[in-house]
């Protein structure tokens, strides 16, 4: 089969192997002779395998990305807009990996995040990023991306995160054993075998380390060997040692799976840098150079910027184009020249070098070939991700005493000391017991955290998340509602009757239920935890006070509070439908309700209609069914809201 890109690729190949001849920089930066006399070995090795063999780009399955003239801006109010990505050319194709360096704030993960189409919407980009050749979405299953942050599931044992990871995402049909051999492989591939059964850890509970952590993260997105991996800086965190050999596995993995790999980095050790194929340097979000990264070491060379020996290449690039500490730069880096003017030099000569132009060639041939769309990977079925979401985020909110423990301790603290006027007692358990969701809030960001993460990789739907949230809470809420309802209920001598107490704790539930999903889709719009706290407590406060108790349905101001509050907030079909469960069918002597003479007996339902206000038009059941359709109600906001959110809010 006639192939286009074998006669370019042996072209660039052919002048890598010239300069491994003539100026690798292991020649010229020899630190530690016997590794870099191995590491030259490992390099030719590698070249002449490539040389040989070349990668092929004949496998339909192949996904190559490239990127064409890519700018990125951000608006901003005060300056207008801001250039963060400028012009940008390049490629990464299968079978190899692509490293993105750069001082700090150059833009590497804003081209990760282009490429990926992750940008959020306040930028916005132009140029053309195409896969293989088309433009075209990432399929499930044909990319992943690991983030700066490692977005764990902290209560779960690395084994637990990674084996429930490999069962969401690799297909139904595959069997259970070969998901934990694929995962148990994976996680020691990664070096994690002596903490497999250690918990992450987070929230004051060491666990994992930085490093460890980021491994985990890494193990979870390479289970199903995408053909598309981007890496945000892989080895932060993690010693020269680790770093070697995460970034090795990646290679390999590249080489055996015919993997595209894009990885940003910082500082790479002279032996990780080597492993690379292609070195994307960029400076301001302007190239600065793009191409065989064993060629870097030339090009800096042949504009006047030799790597001093005894020097990591990698260094010596970002040394050169570092403008943070321009005063305190040792003009060595710059022949002279000030930073700004070194870099301005770099991206020219590169823009005018053969290596561009032969770059650009190559991203024109890969965009002529024609391939199939890309198709959607299988993953589990919709039934198995509720099953283990459901399984997972139950493990969760038990391991997590500050999910539901602390808070079931408190109510049965509060609970056992209540005891006051019927109505404020009602009041407050209905009103104060579910405002205490709040101290739920911050598992629930966590958990939003984690659904981000894992939806932007696409593991599983939206609705599988609502509905796994929704079964495996469901235990706990119930708990919290039946068991300080229960002591309430006794200690204080509600009405008696089985039927009043099942209505009792169903209204705790279901308000339980209201205030969970309210915060949960707080925590998935609101940008951080703390205008996240202050947003729920807010609403809820709101809520309370339209709810007819403080001020009474009649009294409250028309605008705002009544329409259309006193109809939206909960609390009012909560407050009224315990009024009725509690004084329905009771009597009550007259002195202690009303002032003066007259009858010696009043009724319940006169207590309810003239001084609670209490809408007597339909029965209690009424209200508690109010109350279970605006828990469907808000579930299915909370499905509409995490679908917006992901095409608006920029990725965590
Ligand atoms: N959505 C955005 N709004 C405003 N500024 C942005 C946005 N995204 C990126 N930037 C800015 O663009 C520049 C590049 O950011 P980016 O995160 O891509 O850099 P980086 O090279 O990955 O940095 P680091 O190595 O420190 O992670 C930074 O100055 C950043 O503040």
């Amino acid at each position: 089969m006639h192939d286009p890109f074998s006669h370019s690729m042996i072209k660039l190949l052919d002048d890598s192997k010239i300069c491994i001849d003539s100026s690798s920089p292991t020649s010229n930066c020899d630190t530690d002779h016997s590794t870099h006399s191995d590491l030259s070995s490992n390099n030719e090795t590698m070249e002449s395998v490539d040389l040989e063999n070349g990668p092929s780009f004949g496998h339909q399955d192949d996904v190559s990305i490239t990127w064409e003239n890519l700018a990125v801006t951000v608006s901003n109010r005060k300056h207008g807009f801001r250039s963060i990505l400028q012009g940008l050319t390049g490629y990464a194709q299968p079978g190899e990996v692509l490293a993105i360096m750069g001082p700090s704030g150059c833009g590497k993960t804003t081209l990760l995040d282009a490429l990926a189409g992750r940008l959020d919407s306040s930028t916005k980009h132009t140029g053309e990023v195409l896969i293989n050749g088309r433009k075209q979405p990432l399929a499930y299953g044909t990319s992943a991306y690991v983030t700066q942050d490692d977005v764990i599931t902290w209560t779960l044992t690395v084994r637990e995160a990674v084996f429930y990871s490999a069962q969401l995402q690799l297909p139904s049909s595959m069997s259970s054993s070969k998901k934990k051999e694929r995962a148990e492989t994976t996680i020691k591939e990664m070096g994690l075998q002596d903490v497999m059964d250690t918990r992450i850890g987070g929230w004051g509970n060491k666990g994992l380390s930085g490093g460890q952590k980021r491994r985990v993260s890494i193990c979870m997105e390479v289970l199903t060997r995408p053909k598309l991996l981007f890496l945000d800086e892989p080895t932060s965190g993690l010693d020269s040692a680790a770093s070697y050999y995460v970034m090795k596995r990646m290679i390999d993995l590249a080489r055996q799976d015919r993997m595209t790999i894009i990885a940003s980095i910082h500082q790479p050790s002279s032996q990780v840098f080597q492993l690379f194929h292609n070195l994307c340097l960029l400076s301001s979000g302007r190239t600065v150079y793009f191409g065989r990264s064993d060629r870097a070491y030339k090009f800096f060379e042949s504009n006047g910027f030799p790597c001093p020996s005894h020097q990591n290449p990698s260094d010596h690039y970002l040394h050169t184009i570092n403008t943070d500490f321009d005063e305190d730069m040792d003009q060595v880096f710059h022949a002279n020249k000030t930073t700004e003017e070194a870099i301005s030099f770099l991206v020219r000569s590169y823009k005018s070098s053969h290596t561009c132009q032969q770059i650009q060639r190559h991203v024109a041939e890969i965009c002529s070939l024609d391939r199939e769309e890309l198709k959607k990977g299988s993953q589990a079925n919709f039934i198995s991700q509720c099953l283990i979401l459901t399984r997972r985020s139950f493990v969760n909110m038990y391991r997590d005493l500050g999910y539901y423990w602390l808070r079931l301790a408190i109510y049965i603290a509060l609970c056992s000391g209540l005891g006051s006027a019927r109505g404020s007692l009602l009041m407050f358990t209905a009103s104060f017991l579910t405002i205490m969701a709040i101290g739920g809030f911050p598992s629930f960001v966590e958990d939003m955290k984690v659904f981000q993460r894992e939806r932007l990789n696409g593991h599983y739907r939206p609705a599988a998340f609502v509905v796994s949230n929704t079964i495996s809470s469901a235990p706990f809420l119930l708990a919290i509602s039946l068991i300080p309802g229960a002591i309430t209920y006794s200690l204080v001598g509600l009405q008696q009757g089985c039927a009043h107490f099942i209505f009792f704790a169903s209204t705790l539930l279901a308000c339980m239920m209201l205030v969970e999903t309210l915060m949960l889709i707080v925590a998935s719009i609101m940008p951080n935890f703390l205008m996240g706290l202050i947003t729920g407590a807010g609403i809820q406060g709101l809520m309370i006070l339209s709810g007819g108790f403080f001020r009474l349905p009649h009294d409250l101001p028309l605008v705002f509070w009544r329409y259309p509050l006193y109809y939206i907030a909960f609390h009012r079909y909560a407050y009224q439908g315990l009024f009725k469960n509690e004084f329905e069918g009771l009597t009550f002597p007259a002195a202690q309700v009303l002032q003066g003479g007259g009858a010696a007996y009043i009724k319940g339902e006169e207590i309810l209609r003239n001084i609670w206000q209490v809408e007597m038009g339909y029965s209690k059941w009424m209200d508690l069914a109010m109350l279970f359709a605006m828990v469907a109600f808000y579930r299915l906001m909370l499905l509409i809201v995490l679908g917006t959110v992901e095409k608006f809010k920029p990725p965590c």
